[in-house]
């Protein structure tokens, strides 16, 4: 499986991201510069975090203008997978390919620890490998996390089961403690904490690993036929 790890201007969990799908996992993956970009020949596009064109305006609201993001969409468009973390997921939401916004923190600071998250929903392409509610760690480190949405968009969010995971410890004000969010379709998921970060030991936990490993099994059971 090939992914492409998008690079903006301040990204700077691109690395990171790249180490978890190359390194870990053992799939292909390439750092793809922003400007240079055909996401044709890739099967999946990570949207890393960090500070895109240094969070200026609101974290992600420059980025979703660039042009890559218009090849996002095609990518999203045919089906084929994105995962959005941090400022990734700020991009999907101004972009409009996930609903509702990523506002500051209640506390109006930046935060950086382990959060426990619950998954609501095992049956998406990115979660079939945890047990529905199952409990797992992963860290965050963002300013603007507090995750946004009208009634109306709430309820559609609750209906479709588009709701992926939420915090046990709701940490930064997220409406209905949401971390992360798919689209109606299924095939592109934001979420604030990161799962890239909780690929080993070492880093205090593995857990975001099942999360890379249905990705990869999920992909390969629709696109490889003999797998
Ligand atoms: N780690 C990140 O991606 C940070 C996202 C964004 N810059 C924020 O502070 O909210």
């Amino acid at each position: 499986m090939k992914f492409a790890v998008i690079v903006f201007p301040g990204s700077n969990c691109d690395r990171d991201m790249y180490h978890a799908v190359k390194e870990v996992m053992g799939e292909e993956a390439e750092l793809v510069w922003y400007e240079n970009s055909n996401l044709e020949n890739y099967d999946a596009i990570l949207l890393p975090g960090g500070f895109s064109y240094g969070d200026y305006l609101r974290g992600g609201a420059v980025a979703a203008t660039s042009d890559v993001m218009k090849q996002v969409r095609e990518h999203a468009q045919k089906g084929k997978p994105v995962l959005g973390v941090c400022n990734g997921f700020q991009v999907l939401t101004e972009s409009g390919l996930l609903p509702g916004a990523l506002m500051r923190n209640k506390n109006l600071s930046f935060m950086c620890h382990q959060e426990y998250l619950v998954v609501e929903n095992n049956e998406t392409l990115f979660t079939t490998d945890y047990e529905k509610e199952e409990l797992v760690r992963f860290p965050i480190a963002h300013g603007e996390g507090n995750y946004f949405c009208d009634e109306e968009t709430l309820k559609k969010l609750k209906e479709n089961n588009q709701i992926v995971f939420t915090y046990e410890n709701n940490p930064n004000g997220s409406v209905a403690d949401i971390a992360g969010i798919i689209n109606k379709e299924g095939n592109v998921l934001g979420m604030m904490p990161h799962p890239e970060r909780a690929v080993e030991a070492i880093m205090g936990s593995y857990d975001g690993v099942k999360l890379f490993k249905a990705m990869i099994k999920n992909w390969r059971q629709t696109y490889v036929t003999n797998a």
